[in-house]
């Protein structure tokens, strides 16, 4: 295929790839290319900033910065070490979107799936107030949360009422949760303004604010492909996407001895990506290989201001599994934990399809194109037993 990424055409022509997981083949190409992502195997950050660098043909400005380093829960380092990893000025690789190309660091952090995202432009102090909000909600008696009880959708799911995975005998998952959706079209559900007054409006800040640094990271992921950085906006799917919040309460030590019972059950995001802030509890793990048995799971700390970012099956999906959607899961959590998930799903009319430039007759299409909605339903048919 003369058109295919430079990239792309090395790891399919790179020796047994054909028969070999496409990824695999990808990542010993970086190895051998890529000096930096030789070095650090494991962590990846994605920095992106507005306002500096050159406009991109959709007038936006962005630098985007991108380090490795190890997902492993960190050595204890000296306090100027630690200083070092969160500014990472020796490892920060500024490189401007629009040319050069993104480079191996970028494939690398989206072939692996999960990432740190900073300097995303959510406002911290919002992120703070979206913590507090979600805390006096999930503090209301159980009988006015049930009044929300999720339609559409949107709204309370109480305790147990979720199983991200449906292989599981036991009764849920130990979290209750709130959704809130589009919010254009008129269907979410908000707790009274004399319970919660200023709810409604963070809560919707919050939206447009993460909406528009995953419209960002997603550009990024296009880019990454060697596709128009408006890929994601010209194949509709964003389109009015199917964008939500998902707050997250998971009660601390319910006494539960169930070894089945999880605060949320291994499970891959179903959308484009997941933009995920914790309050700082661990609980958070992920499974690097999926396909792997037995599966080996790793602690994901959180960092402060960052965003802990996952790919999406619809991604996998797109790019025939050169970009991974990562199983994850949340032990249940000795001490209570809050975290905030916002899921960027295509519109429900997006035919996701494999990507021509990711597939060859060597690697033929993994999947069958799906309309997002169809494929969503089927998994929410699941996780929710309906
Ligand atoms: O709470 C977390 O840290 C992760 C939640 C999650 O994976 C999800 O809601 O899909
Ligand atoms: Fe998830």
């Amino acid at each position: 295929m003369s058109d295919q990424p430079q990239w792309i055409k090395e790891c399919t022509t790179h020796e047994g790839a054909a028969d070999r997981n496409l990824t695999g083949a990808v990542s010993k190409q970086f190895q051998i290319k890529d000096s930096e992502s030789a070095r650090t195997t494991n962590q990846i950050h994605v920095e992106i900033s507005a306002g500096a660098g050159p406009k991109t043909s959709s007038g936006m400005r962005f630098n985007q910065h991108i380090f490795l380093s190890t997902l492993q829960p960190q050595k204890p380092r000296s306090e100027k070490k630690k200083g070092k990893w969160l500014n990472y000025p020796s490892l920060t690789c500024p490189h401007q979107i629009a040319s050069p190309p993104p480079t191996p660091f970028v494939r690398h952090a989206l072939r692996h799936g999960f990432f740190y995202l900073v300097n995303h432009g959510v406002d911290e102090e919002l992120v703070k107030k979206v913590f507090e909000q979600s805390s006096n909600f999930f503090s209301l008696p159980i009988e006015d949360k049930m009044k929300l009880a999720r339609k559409n959708h949107r709204g309370y799911a109480a305790l147990y009422a979720e199983k991200l995975d449906p292989t599981l005998s036991s009764k849920g998952d130990s979290k209750e949760s709130f959704y809130i959706g589009p919010l254009a079209d008129d269907l979410n559900q908000w707790p009274l303004q004399e319970d919660l007054p200023s709810w409604k409006g963070t809560m919707e800040t919050y939206y447009q604010q993460v909406l528009s640094a995953g419209t960002k990271l997603l550009s990024v992921i296009a880019l990454s492909l060697k596709l128009d950085e408006d890929f994601f906006e010209k194949t509709g799917a964003l389109n009015e996407p199917y964008a939500f919040i998902r707050l997250l309460h998971y009660p601390g030590d319910l006494g539960s001895s169930s070894e089945d019972i999880y605060g949320a059950s291994a499970h891959s995001d179903y959308g484009m990506i997941t933009l995920l802030a914790t309050d700082g509890v661990p609980g958070l793990q992920i499974c690097r290989d999926k396909s792997k048995q037995p599966q080996v799971w790793e602690d994901v700390p959180s960092m402060t201001g960052a965003f802990i970012v996952n790919i999406g099956d619809m991604i996998e999906r797109w790019t025939n599994c050169l970009f991974r959607s990562t199983l994850h899961r949340v032990l249940p959590p000795r001490q209570e934990r809050y975290s905030v998930a916002f899921f960027m799903d295509p519109n429900k009319d997006c035919i996701v399809e494999c990507l021509e430039s990711c597939c060859s007759e060597a690697c033929p299409p993994r999947f069958p194109p799906i309309k997002s909605s169809d494929y969503l339903q089927e998994r929410f048919r699941l996780t929710y037993g309906l």
